[in-house]
Order: structure tokens, then sequence, then C-alpha cells
């Protein structure tokens, strides 16, 4: 469905906030992880063709989305990290609004899609009052006008409180069953359970894409629990990479990532995803 060839991205002489990436993807929810500034939304808006690649290629269902961005346009939905209501609109005129911008003629539609993200007993509320949240569920409601076969979200959760975030989490991963959804977020739980790959960024490279499944059996066996006296713990601090510490009395207790036993007493640990995608960054540093 997208394919992404060798795609960089550069600002100026010195950065390269995409470098190198190629990537292939298909229907699913497609969680990006990377801390700020790891070329996330540089990526998305290559692929909301908002800003161009310096060089690579970019191809949607076999065409390619630079020369012709028309082609991924028509069937896109975006919902940017800065998304903002309009807060003299009900969020049923901000609907009308869009509707009327994009073409989209059926009113049947924007009742569907305010049901659809839980907004429609406060479709007549002026969207100044609305929570974070449920902005953000008015704008993925606008970005799903045109049925989309692709929608991007650049980090929706963020700054969502805990409910919030499971209806945003619930809402994303019942679209992807239909359509491809690429995510960004800095926080794996926000993608774990609905994410068909995880695409992790480093410094404007890909590290890897692969499914949650592959990330844990990768990390196992190298994600160990130990606990050690707390004199004892910088030293080993020095030596390994420590996921997780926690101090229990004159004792830490810790979450370590290593190739083998990385002191005594340590214990092979069943890795959470979020560790696995940390041993996956140790790894490809080391290698580096
Ligand atoms: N218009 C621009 N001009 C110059 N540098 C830019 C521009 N846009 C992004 N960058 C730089 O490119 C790099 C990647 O930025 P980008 O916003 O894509 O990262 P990100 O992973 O989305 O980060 P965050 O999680 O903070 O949103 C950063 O070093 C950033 O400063």
């Amino acid at each position: 469905m997208l394919e992404l060839r060798n795609v960089v991205k550069t600002f100026g002489k010195d950065v390269r906030a995409v470098d190198g990436v190629t990537l292939s993807l298909e229907r699913g929810v497609v969680g990006l992880i990377g801390h700020n500034g790891a070329g996330k939304t540089t990526l998305m808006q290559m692929i909301a063709t908002l800003t161009r690649p310096s060089s690579g290629t970019i191809l949607f269902d076999g065409a390619d989305i630079v020369a012709r961005p028309q082609e991924i346009r028509r069937r896109l939905g975006y919902l940017p990290q800065d998304f903002g209501v309009y807060p003299n609109l009900s969020a049923l005129e901000f609907m009308q609004y869009f509707a009327a911008l994009k073409g989209v003629r059926d009113p049947g539609r924007i009742k569907h899609l305010l049901e659809l993200v839980n907004l429609h007993e406060q479709a007549r509320r002026p969207a100044a009052s609305f929570s974070g949240g449920m902005r953000r569920r008015l704008g993925i409601a606008q970005a799903l006008l045109n049925d989309p076969d692709i929608l991007v979200v650049d980090e929706p959760t963020a700054g969502l409180d805990p409910e919030e975030r499971l209806r945003f989490r619930n809402l994303l991963g019942e679209l992807g069953a239909s359509k491809l959804v690429i995510m960004s977020t800095h926080i794996v739980s926000d993608v774990e359970t609905i994410a068909a790959r995880l695409a992790t960024m480093d410094a404007g490279r890909l590290i890897a894409c692969e499914t949650p499944r592959t990330l844990l059996a990768q990390a196992r066996g190298r994600v160990w629990s130990a606990t050690v006296d707390a004199a004892d713990y910088e030293q080993l601090r020095a030596r390994v990479n420590v996921l997780h510490a926690q101090r229990e009395g004159a004792q830490v207790a810790l979450r370590i990532v290593h190739g083998v036993a990385p002191c005594a007493g340590a214990r092979v640990a069943e890795p959470t995803l979020e560790e696995a995608l940390m041993a996956q960054r140790y790894a490809v540093k080391e290698a580096a």
C-alpha cells in the first residue's frame, strides 16, 4: 500500500531530519516511536504530502506521491500534532465546515462520524468548552470525512488523561481493521495493544519495523532482574544498561538489558514491550 524507498529530508546543510528511511506498510496500526527530534513528524509530513523529500521515493499503491500528490491526498486523513479547533464553532458546525471544504455532501456521514468518536451528545456545544481529548476526537472525525484508506496521526495522545488515552487507543485500533493508521507517540503503552507493527526511529534513521511479537522474542534472554546492594549499584550501572531501578531500603531492585547475566543472582525476566524496544535501541548502538 505505502512504500518508502531511501527517503531523506534535510534542512539546511546540517540537519538530516529523515536519513534514508526504507519501509513498506500495509493495513493495520503502525506505531512510530522515537524521542523528540527523531524525525517522526517530518516523515509523516512527507507521507501527507505537506513537505517533499530531499531525495528518495514514496509510493502509494504504486503511484509516486511526490510527482502525483493528489493520488494520496484523496485517500488520506491527517491529524497534525498542533491540531486546533475553531472555538466558536460547535462540533457539528466544525464538521459541516470541513465537509464543505472537502466536498463531502452526505450529512449522514457527519452524524456517523460524531457517533464514532463519541461526540454526538456534545455536537452542539462550542468546541471552546471541549477537553483536549474531545478536541482530538473531533480532529479524528474531520480526518475521516473522506473515508480515507490511510490515516496519519501525529502524537494524538500527548496531554490526554488515562481515560481519554484508552478511548483514543480503542478508536484507532478499530480504524486499523480497515485502514493503514500511522500514529507517532513517545509512549509505547499507547500503541502496544493495537499496533500491528512498531517502527522505531532515532536521529532520522529507522531502527526497525517489527511486530510486537518479534520485538519481544528478540529481547527474550537479554532482560534481567536483579537486586543489589545500593553500594554496588553505581559500579554496575557504569557497566550495563539499566532499564529501571527502584530503591528498597539498602538495596536496589533492577531491570537490566545485557547479553549475559549482569551480576550474581540476576534472573532472566520476561521483557515488557517497552523494555524490548529499549533492548533493541541498545543493540543497535552497540553494533554501531
Ligand atoms: N522546518 C525545519 N527547519 C529546520 N529543522 C527542522 C525543521 N523541522 C524539523 N527540523 C529538525 O529535524 C529534526 C526532526 O524533527 P521532527 O519534528 O521530525 O522530530 P519528531 O520525532 O517529530 O520530534 P517530536 O517528538 O519532538 O515531535 C529535529 O532536529 C528538528 O529540529
